[in-house]
């Protein structure tokens, strides 16, 4: 295993492992590539045109003004050109005839009230006349026949105060249809349902009243009632703001005498040219005059008012992003989605002070007040995250504007705000949902259900045979005590020398004989077994909270900082920071984690692997010569009557893995595997990189003293036990070595306390083996729970060779590797989501002893 620089096998390196599962097939795994995504059109519908103001007339015009122009998308997008059309509260400009002749500039924007001039010109253009709402002051198109703004019949002739020469109406608009009626939700179950539905299509119940809520015609903006300005835009509700001129404490519909009295040559007269940008600030005027006079003072005030908004807009592009991602279409638009806006809105709304409430007023209808003057939903359950969700949306919204503003962006990234949309949309489901956000999560990170153990013995995979292991004595744990003697059944290290040779000279170790005596002799380890069934809970359940730590809970600083959180101020407060949002944030960096991580060790990976040169062909196209040719018997040639698979086969590179599922009972294997786990004096070296990710044992025969080295691990060897013939007895017949004085002479084993146990990428080529420069066999035996076992070749060539392959080895499974399969490939067992210990044992012949060794001086 010299070839080992991953053997710390970092978190979630299996995820990068394409390929799936096959029991013996390692040829059927083929990755799964990550679907290209999908290359967006530009012309997505819902996507509007980049330019801040190009997209404005259309939609944002409410007043249908500047869809007057003959050809708006013409219209050069100059900041401001779409201004005008809302900037102009009589609509003059907007009604001049040539505006794509306009110079796009931020003059456009601000036409001038008093210029009699565009008046003229609009005037002496009947056909394209917009007309001005005698009930609401609202500019019209031409072509409507009802105002855009309270649905007011356009006046007759000779009755209506056109804000240009009275023009009839076109054949073709009085042909045009009548605009499909709003659709509406239901207060009672939020069901969207269409305009033309007077009772909710789900619960029956009559439609509200549509003056509830007002939908600004400028930006789409849902409005409450009792708002005279859009919550978003800031346009003005013409009707509303002729009510609060004050000529009356109480409200009323409407006054169009007041507005005919108040043409649109009176407010100018009111404003001097030159003076139309001058501040003023009493917008809510609270004269109560109703003479005329005060009226036109209003008017010229109030428009005066709409240009300063307008230009600060258009100065800042300051815009509510929904406003601009907001499909017009009806099926560009979510109804849902409104809804949510809508009533989000509301509960943001309600922990603002309003000018309702300034007003003496309930501004909201979704709050009322206890006995005690607390305010609260009465809404259900559901709903009572909402305002706090709200606000956090808000801020981060809030805090997207301003960085937005500051960073000089503009309308151009209304993409970015329609993801954040999106984001704070999924936020809110997950905190709506958050059992579908626990199934959503990775499985490593999903909490585990309490109180539910898995059975060791559960089956796992498509064979049956990894099943419960005995439990290991109480206390003990099968961790490695390195005060333990190997003095198991009597056995003494320093006079062992001599019991192997007599036992090698001795043909009575045939299969299965040695173990009778074995066990006959000890006649404890079945007793024990018994005895440890409640010293086995104790054990897993020591290694379940282990498991708990390392795939459910993450790194400790992130528990760390969900346990410090809560005490108020100790985390910096920032609207945008972690400490806001602590378990997104930590979710976030979690994963980011963990995937830095795997990207850095498979870049590592990479680069180890591909600066190494691939060595000579030796054999034409083929890497190695043939196996026949140097003599190569495979352990199915061996052992032919065991029924041997070769998920590797590979005869160019000569390198062959061979399996053999479990020849045992389940009884037996699970007696093998207590009885190792319990007599191994288990070591768990340290290299400098930390604990070696599992526990090792490296066992020789007796007389060498060849330590094993691999990666950063160093392990002193012990001598082969007893038990160690009672199993290769059982062994290594089934793997055509009958013949002890054939057997391996060492043995390397691994005990995986749980999933996050691990071996990784290596190849076990040390010069001890001699694996790089000849064939060797190595026999593997697994024990205990299945995990996988991985190959991948060091130098892919063809189609496919660049896959890792797969095998679960379960309980009693054997599995060999054989001729140059050390030369050209690397293994490893990844960590896994599986619940219990495994032992492997893989046997091994020294090839060449180390310096020092007895054994290499013979
Ligand atoms: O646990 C296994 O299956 C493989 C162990 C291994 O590769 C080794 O000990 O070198
Ligand atoms: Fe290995």
């Amino acid at each position: 295993m010299a070839d080992a620089p991953p053997s710390q096998e970092p978190a979630g390196a299996n995820s990068a492992v394409p390929s799936e599962v096959n029991g013996t097939g390692l040829a059927d795994a083929a990755p799964k590539p990550m679907q290209e995504p999908q290359p967006k059109s530009n012309a997505t519908p819902c996507e509007e045109p980049a330019g801040a103001n190009s997209a404005v007339p259309s939609e944002v015009n409410g007043t249908g003004l500047a869809d007057a122009a003959p050809k708006p998308m013409q219209e050069p997008a100059g900041a401001n050109s779409a201004v005008p059309s809302e900037v102009n509260g009589t609509g003059l400009a907007d009604a001049a005839p040539k505006p794509l002749q306009e110079p796009a500039g931020a003059n456009s924007a601000a036409p001038s009230e008093g210029n009699d001039k565009e008046l003229a010109d609009a005037a002496s253009t009947p056909a394209q006349a917009s007309w001005m709402c005698p009930k609401c002051d609202e500019p019209n198109k031409p072509l409507r026949e009802q105002c855009n703004n309270c649905g007011a019949a356009k006046p007759g002739e000779g009755k209506q105060t056109p804000v240009t020469a009275a023009a009839p109406a076109p054949a073709a608009a009085a042909a045009a249809p009548a605009p499909a009626p709003e659709r509406w939700t239901c207060p009672s179950c939020d069901e969207p349902n269409k305009g033309e539905r007077t009772v909710c299509n789900s619960c029956q119940q009559p439609r509200p009243k549509p003056k509830e809520k007002w939908v600004c015609p400028r930006c789409d903006e849902p409005n409450k009632d009792e708002r005279n300005e859009c919550n978003n835009c800031g346009w003005v509700k013409r009707s509303k703001s002729v009510i609060s001129l004050g000529d009356s404490d109480e409200e009323k519909p409407a006054a169009p005498a007041a507005a005919k009295a108040a043409p649109a040559p009176a407010a100018k007269a009111a404003t001097a040219p030159g003076q139309r940008t001058r501040s003023s600030s009493s917008s809510s005027s609270s004269s109560s005059s109703s003479s005329d006079s005060s009226r036109d003072r209003f008017l010229g005030r109030e428009r005066e008012e709409r240009l300063k908004r307008f230009e600060r807009r258009s100065t800042s592009n300051h815009r509510r992003p929904y406003a601009r991602w907001r499909g017009r279409s009806p099926n560009q638009r979510s109804d849902v989605r409104d809804r949510r806006d809508f009533e989000s809105r509301d509960a943001r709304d309600g922990d603002r002070p309003k000018r309702d409430d300034r007003e003496g007023r309930s501004g909201d209808r979704h709050k009322s007040e206890d006995r005690d003057g607390r305010g609260h939903h009465d809404k259900d359950e559901r709903d009572r995250g909402e305002g706090e969700r709200e606000r956090r949306r808000d801020s981060r919204r809030r805090s997207r504007d301003q960085g937005r503003h500051e960073r000089g962006r503009d309308d151009r990234h209304g993409r970015d705000d329609r993801r954040d949309e999106r984001r704070d949309e999924r936020r809110d489901d997950r905190d709506r949902y958050p059992e579908r956000r626990r199934e959503s999560r990775s499985r490593s990170q999903r909490p585990r259900q309490e109180g539910v153990e898995v059975p060791i013995g559960a089956k796992q995979d498509w064979r049956q045979q990894d099943q419960a292991p005995p439990p290991p004595p109480e206390g003990e744990g099968g961790a490695g005590d390195l005060t333990r003697t190997a003095s198991w059944n009597g056995y003494d290290k320093s006079s062992a020398s001599g019991w192997w040779s007599d036992v090698e000279r001795s043909n009575s170790w045939s299969a299965g004989d040695s173990w009778q005596k074995f066990g006959s002799q000890d006649g404890s380890w079945k007793d024990q077994q018994a005895q440890q069934q409640d010293g086995w809970n104790s054990w897993q359940s020591e290694a379940g909270q282990k498991r708990e730590r390392d795939w459910d809970d993450g790194p400790a600083w992130k528990k760390q900082r969900q346990d410090d959180w809560g005490q108020a101020g100790s985390w910096p407060v920032d609207q945008f920071s972690q400490a806001q949002f602590p378990q997104e944030w930590d979710d976030r960096m979690w994963k980011k984690e963990k995937k830095e991580k795997k990207e850095k060790t498979e870049k590592k990976d990479k680069r180890h692997r591909s600066n190494r040169e691939p060595p000579q062909k030796l054999h034409g196209d083929w890497w190695e010569q043939p196996k026949e040719q140097v003599g190569l018997a495979l352990v199915k040639d061996r052992a032919k009557i065991f029924n041997w698979q070769y998920p590797l086969w590979d005869d160019s590179r000569r390198s062959y893995a061979g399996y053999l599922p479990s020849p045992w009972p389940l009884a037996q294997c699970n007696m093998f595997f207590a009885m190792i786990r319990d007599s191994v004096e288990w070591l768990q070296p340290e290299g400098d990189k930390g604990l070696m990710p599992r526990k090792t044992a490296w066992l020789v025969k007796p007389g060498c003293e060849c330590r094993y080295s691999y990666g950063p691990f160093e392990v002193p060897p012990a001598q082969f036990p007893p038990w160690m013939i009672n199993l290769m007895s059982e062994v290594m017949p089934k793997c055509g070595y009958l013949n002890m004085q054939e057997w391996p002479d060492c043995c390397n084993l691994n005990l995986y306390m749980d999933g996050g146990s691990t071996v990784g990428w290596h190849a076990d080529d040390e010069a001890l083996f001699q694996g790089k420069f000849r064939d060797i066999t190595i026999l593997s035996m697994s024990l205990g729970i299945a995990r996988l076992f991985e190959l991948r070749y060091n130098w892919p060539e063809m189609q496919g060779e660049d896959e890792v392959q797969r095998v679960r080895l379960g309980n009693g499974d054997l599995m060999t590797m054989e001729g140059m399969t050390q030369k050209h490939l690397q293994h490893r067992v990844p960590k896994e989501n599986v619940q219990g210990p495994r032992i492997n044992l893989t046997w091994r012949w020294v090839k060449r002893h180390k310096a020092g060794c007895p054994m290499g001086r013979r």
